[in-house]
């Protein structure tokens, strides 16, 4: 049977009041109400109810700001904020205030009934429900889709346990974002999570990067080196691309998996390993088994709960929220904000995304930054995604295919430092290299015919002259023997 207690209503809303007192009477509650700031906190103060419920936009103050300051007085105290103000930034606010429940308004009453029961579940166990709301909503993970469904029952399924999963999925599905919410929700919170990919390290050096060595354990080996399994001790230890692990470091995993414990390279004391090992591969594993290139037996032990991250494309139903989860993001982080036209998703879900979660993130981010428009058309996105299958060098017919696959070089080019950046000076480079083969284009083009270049540049023939002497370009020899390329008249 659920608990009954005394709700505080704060409402100036006199029908809303009355619609939620006779829910919550109904149910078996006792209901206070209120219909400003003032009145509620009369009530907190002379330790009145079990639970709050509380508008936000109150004639007196905003009801959400007065969250912090009940919580201060009445700590545990849950309180659930209503608000017509359906945005996300408002239910964002509320969490960080520290509401129990934020319910958009107009509210389903059942969605109320059963906020206002677990609320007072909360007040029996303050602390764990507290802690397990914040875990539910630091998820980084979004996607309602059936698909996405399954992951998250995969993922409930072995936070509580220390059991090895591999995680399986095209490139960029998010297997690091799932490795890093299994230890983010899990016991080994507090610990370390600690991410190595296989494929990023010399061969040579994988298992002294991984178990650490011994001070002369090999050349070069002056000091003694912790690995990242000692690193990861107490927290998660995430092998990504296992497929490309070398075999002797394979046999190395494979002890450690056995035995738990590990011993450094060069050394004799074995350690013992207190560590959740989630691993991920792009690769088809049992295939590298076949092949004879990864072993059988610590397949079979890394495999322990398989994970499947299914590729965006078969999750068409989550690239609305993605997309616009990502343009968020960008915004957040300052970035003009920006919005999607509903044709321009239906293009986004029409595509078939080989990037994956990855790809869609880098296009709205290159929209964020690039966009001339608040909101992203259709046919922008549509050249968006025409110019990144233009196969380098080749020139569109129009200017906005011009500019889209000068973009999209410029975008690949940011894209493979990662998180990082290009070397400081780009703006002349960046110029620098894109003059000379506009140059000998023009001058292709126009069978190296001067006055026309020049009218196809729209610039002065003794500005070309010198641009081409700069850049060390001999217009003469250019002159092309065969028949005109392109564009010449
Ligand atoms: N469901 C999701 N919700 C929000 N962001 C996501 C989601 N899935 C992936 N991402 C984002 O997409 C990017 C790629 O994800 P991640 O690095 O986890 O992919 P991966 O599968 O590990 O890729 P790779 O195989 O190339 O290493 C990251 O920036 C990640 O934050």
């Amino acid at each position: 049977m659920s608990r009954t207690g005394t709700i505080i209503v704060a409402d100036d809303d006199a029908a809303i009041r009355t619609v939620v007192r006779q829910v919550l009477v109904r149910a078996g509650h006792e209901v206070r109400t209120t219909d400003t700031v003032a009145g509620l906190w009369q009530l907190i103060e002379a330790g009145v109810g079990d639970a709050v419920i509380t508008d936000v936009v109150l004639p007196d103050a905003d009801g959400l700001d007065a969250v912090p300051r009940i919580l201060a007085r009445r700590p545990g105290l849950p309180v659930i904020v209503m608000s017509a103000q359906n945005t996300l930034a408002t239910a964002v606010r509320a969490t960080e205030n520290g509401a129990f429940e934020y319910l958009p308004k107009p509210f389903d009453i059942n969605k109320l009934s059963a906020a206002v029961s677990s609320a007072l579940e909360q007040s029996q166990a303050p602390a764990r429900k507290a802690a397990a709301k914040e875990e539910g909503d630091g998820l980084p993970l979004i996607g309602r889709s059936s698909a996405m469904q399954e992951v998250y029952r995969t993922i409930a399924r072995v936070v509580p346990t220390d059991l090895t999963v591999l995680i399986l999925g095209e490139s960029g599905t998010g297997k690091e974002l799932v490795a890093k919410a299994l230890h983010d929700l899990g016991s080994r919170r507090t610990g370390p999570f600690v991410a190595v990919n296989m494929a990023a390290i010399p061969r040579e050096l994988i298992e002294s990067e991984l178990f650490g060595h011994e001070r002369g354990a090999f050349t070069g080996a002056q000091a003694r080196a912790i690995g990242r399994f000692e690193q990861a001790q107490g927290g998660t230890l995430f092998l990504d691309e296992i497929g490309d692990m070398p075999m002797e470091a394979q046999t190395r995993l494979l002890r450690v998996l056995q035995s738990g414990e590990f011993t450094t390279v060069g050394g004799m004391r074995p350690i013992k390993a207190d560590i959740r090992i989630v691993s991920a591969t792009n690769k088809d594993l049992r295939r590298l088994v076949d092949a004879g290139l990864f072993r059988e037996d610590l397949f079979y032990r890394l495999n322990v709960v398989p994970l499947h991250l299914p590729p965006l494309r078969s999750r068409v139903d989550d690239i609305a929220e993605l997309a616009t989860h990502f343009l968020r993001r960008a915004e957040v982080e300052g970035l003009p904000a920006k919005t999607l036209e509903p044709e321009a998703i239906l293009r986004l879900q029409a595509h078939d995304w080989p990037g994956n979660v990855r790809e869609l993130e880098n296009l709205m981010r290159r929209f964020a930054a690039l966009e001339r428009s608040d909101v992203i058309s259709a046919s922008s996105v549509e050249e968006a995604l025409r110019s990144e299958r233009v196969p380098a060098g080749r020139a569109e017919s129009d200017n906005r295919g011009l500019a889209g696959s000068v973009e999209a070089h410029l975008a690949r080019y940011f894209d493979t430092f990662g998180d990082d950046l290009p070397p400081d000076g780009l703006y002349e480079r960046v110029l620098a290299e894109l003059e000379k083969p506009l140059l000998l284009l023009s001058l292709a083009a126009t069978r190296g015919n001067q006055i026309r270049a020049a009218k196809l540049l729209g610039i002065n023939r003794n500005t070309l002259r010198k641009k081409l002497n700069d850049r060390g370009i001999d217009a003469v020899a250019l002159r092309p023997a065969g028949p005109p390329v392109g564009r010449s008249g």
